[in-house]
């Protein structure tokens, strides 16, 4: 099963409060520092590293010279505003040592519930994948109006790895792995070495945050590895404070829980696609496209005849017979007024077209559940 994990070439790897900022007491350099040599080791061995860290709250109640953690939202926002400086200037630091750029990306709920912004986080994201960079991610806690407590960093961790397909979230914590019981509380707790990702025997396992810098807990993380699973992310869940735990796991080594999915990200996609999708419009397409689609191959504008309906980019489209034969159903590159710009043209034209291109496909064929 770890084979799953060795294989695996786009990483998201999530740092808990408690390893960045050593259980509050400040920014723990050297962890930083471990993670970028091990993170770019694993670039120089073709992978992609994407990085969701916590600890700008607790890194700014420690620069603000706060020893509790405040309740007020405000106080929080503030303290996250002031942590965020520090913590992404101490990764830049870090990783350039390691030759590695790094760029700061904040995120709330609602740019990934909101298609656009979901396709503009996306694309800017795999960019910076494939430019060597490595993305730095937070919630933009500074905006949140939810409880800060509702955007507990598991959570987002699996949410980019549904967002850009990847193949595993790690999630470095504080304690070896999933017990059977929280270790803290309960000294005969075992560590569980493996399970699948949906298994609900697990939730009943897992506490909340073991201390007061933390969110989540156990439970967010459990739930982080079920939600990465419906993109076909695997999540291993792993001491942080281990020599080199991302390499180890790179390598195969069962260390921590694996928490697997039991389906392959593009199954897994398209059945979401699938099931899930509200379909916003029609492309009726020719004879031509009809049989692309049916070879496995992404639509293109040229075999577009019509464009019915009123649909924003990355909306979920039917694709159509003349004789309105549903042929396969996914998610458009484009809106519905682009779509009908460049229906019949090539691809060659779609610049000059739209003054500009994102994708050369009207609907890629990853994007695509084909009747
Ligand atoms: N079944 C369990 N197995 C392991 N840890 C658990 C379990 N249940 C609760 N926990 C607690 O979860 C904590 C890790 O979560 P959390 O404190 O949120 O850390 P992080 O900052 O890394 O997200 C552990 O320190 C532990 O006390
Ligand atoms: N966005 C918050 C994250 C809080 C959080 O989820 O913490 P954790 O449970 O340690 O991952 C921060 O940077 O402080």
């Amino acid at each position: 099963m770890r084979e799953k994990i060795r294989t695996a070439r786009r990483l998201i790897v999530k740092v808990g409060s408690a390893l960045v900022t050593n259980n509050g007491a400040g920014l723990d350099h050297a962890a930083l520092d471990g993670w970028g040599r091990q993170i770019a080791q694993l670039r120089a061995g073709g992978r992609e590293v994407a990085l969701v860290s916590s600890g700008a709250v607790a890194a700014g109640m420690q620069r603000l010279g706060w020893t509790k953690r405040p309740r007020e939202m405000h106080k929080l926002q503030a303290a996250a505003a002031v942590g965020q400086m520090g913590l992404v200037e101490a990764y830049e630091k870090a990783f350039s040592r390691h030759g590695l750029q790094t760029a700061q990306i904040l995120l709330t709920h609602e740019d990934l519930a909101d298609r656009t912004r979901y396709l503009n986080a996306r694309s800017t994201l795999t960019t910076l994948l494939e430019l060597g960079v490595v993305p730095i991610i937070n919630e933009n806690d500074t905006v949140v109006t939810d409880e800060i407590k509702f955007g507990d960093n598991d959570t987002l961790g699996a949410l980019v790895a549904n967002l850009i397909e990847a193949d595993a979230l790690i999630i470095l914590t504080d304690q070896q792995g999933l017990y059977t019981a929280d270790p803290r509380t309960d000294p005969a707790a075992t560590l569980i070495a493996e399970g699948r990702a949906e298994d609900r025997q697990y939730e009943a396992m897992a506490g909340g945050a073991g201390s007061g810098i933390s969110k989540g807990g156990m439970i967010t993380k459990i739930r982080a590895a079920q939600r990465a699973a419906r993109s076909g992310a695997h999540t291993c869940i792993a001491g942080g404070r281990i020599p080199d735990p991302l390499l180890r796991l790179a390598a195969g080594e069962p260390v921590g829980t694996l928490l697997y999915a039991s389906s392959t990200p593009l199954q897994a996609r398209k059945q979401w696609l699938a099931d899930h999708l509200q379909l916003a419009g029609d492309l009726i397409i020719d004879d031509g496209a009809v049989a692309a689609l049916q070879n496995g191959r992404s639509l293109l504008p040229v075999g577009v005849i019509e464009v019915r309906g009123d649909f924003e980019r990355g909306a979920a489209v039917a694709c159509r017979t003349a004789a309105g034969e549903e042929v396969a159903r996914g998610l458009a590159n484009y809106s519905a007024t682009e779509c009908r710009r460049i229906a019949r043209r090539p691809t060659a034209e779609i610049e000059s077209l739209l003054g500009y291109i994102d994708e050369p496909e009207l609907i890629h064929r990853d994007n695509m559940m084909v009747r």
